[in-house]
């Protein structure tokens, strides 16, 4: 077997470049093909002149090693990094279906279905159980960061680089970037743990089955008020069982939130997943009691 190669470093010579996928503080992501072979990817092309400026290299390359390690069919693969004298480029999988936000505001009335919110759901949960696995917090869910591969499998983007992020300009952004999904303990400047990315897999459950974050308001005061006092209202059409989750994602106290493991038992999850394998033909022969 012939040794390991040496990862090879690459260039932008490598690469073709095509149009802009999103942009945001640190840097564009673009689509790219690399010439040899002939992959379609997209590049996230960081200024390192921002990131000095903004004391973000030591997170950069803390999130580049973690990103680069955890490997998982709904983590969206970082495959290489490079940099030239005045960038850093980050060579990620080009997912061909977008992102979730724009799913969002392009579906009927602005929102999901119940059964496909569900899938889209535990996709997520399984990518978030690995990173806390790993022991990394995402620190940043939201429908912008979620992608989309193909047959609408879910690509988890962007660890928590909150600091690195990329915010395309049509996002919806306030200040400094949205409110809607920062929980409790973060917007009290208390210390927080992993139950951050749980209380905000509870905001996009809320906003794939209702259309909008549970919190939004016209202003970003009022907005912090209703989530210090985890105050929200679910509309009537969602499900007795949605919301049974949903109250179980948005628990103020964030040793009370249900845990990753136990969502995926929920019957909300369980129902709305089982539905599809009962239908697929390989399904195996029910047993009769
Ligand atoms: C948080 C974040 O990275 N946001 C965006 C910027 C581009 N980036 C992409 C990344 Cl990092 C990877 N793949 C993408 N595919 C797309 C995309 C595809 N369509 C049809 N439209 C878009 C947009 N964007 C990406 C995600």
């Amino acid at each position: 077997v012939s040794p390991r190669a040496a990862p090879k470093s690459w260039t932008i010579q490598d690469f073709d470049f095509g149009r802009e996928l999103g942009r945001g503080r640190f840097g564009v992501v673009f689509l790219a093909r690399e010439k040899s072979s002939r992959k379609i990817l997209a590049i996230k092309v960081l200024a390192k002149e921002q990131l000095h400026i903004g004391g973000v290299i030591q997170q950069l390359k803390r999130e580049v090693e973690i990103h680069s390690r955890i490997r998982h069919p709904h983590i969206l693969p970082l495959y290489a990094t490079f940099q030239d004298e005045s960038k850093v480029y980050l060579v990620l999988k080009y997912a061909p279906n977008g992102d979730l936000f724009t799913r969002l505001k392009h579906a009927q009335c602005g929102r999901l279905d119940e059964r496909t919110a569900a899938r889209v759901m535990i996709q997520l949960i399984n990518a978030i159980q690995t990173c806390h696995q790993h022991n990394v917090v995402h620190r940043d869910i939201k429908p912008e960061n979620i992608l989309l591969g193909n047959d609408d499998e879910v690509l988890l983007a962007d660890f928590g680089w909150s600091a690195a992020n990329v915010t395309a300009a049509n996002r919806r952004e306030t200040l400094c970037g949205t409110l809607d999904y920062l929980s409790p303990e973060m917007l009290d400047g208390q210390k927080y743990d992993a139950s951050v990315d749980i209380w905000a897999i509870g905001v996009l459950m809320f906003e794939l089955l209702v259309g909008k974050p549970a919190f939004e308001s016209n202003d970003q005061s009022q907005t912090s008020e209703l989530i210090l006092n985890a105050r929200y209202r679910i509309p009537l059409f969602v499900s007795q069982s949605a919301k049974d989750l949903i109250r179980r994602f948005l628990k103020r106290e964030p040793s009370q939130r249900i845990t990753l493991a136990e969502a995926l038992e929920h019957p909300w999850i369980v129902r709305n997943n089982q539905e599809r394998a009962r239908n697929s033909p390989s399904a195996a022969p029910r047993s009769t009691n």
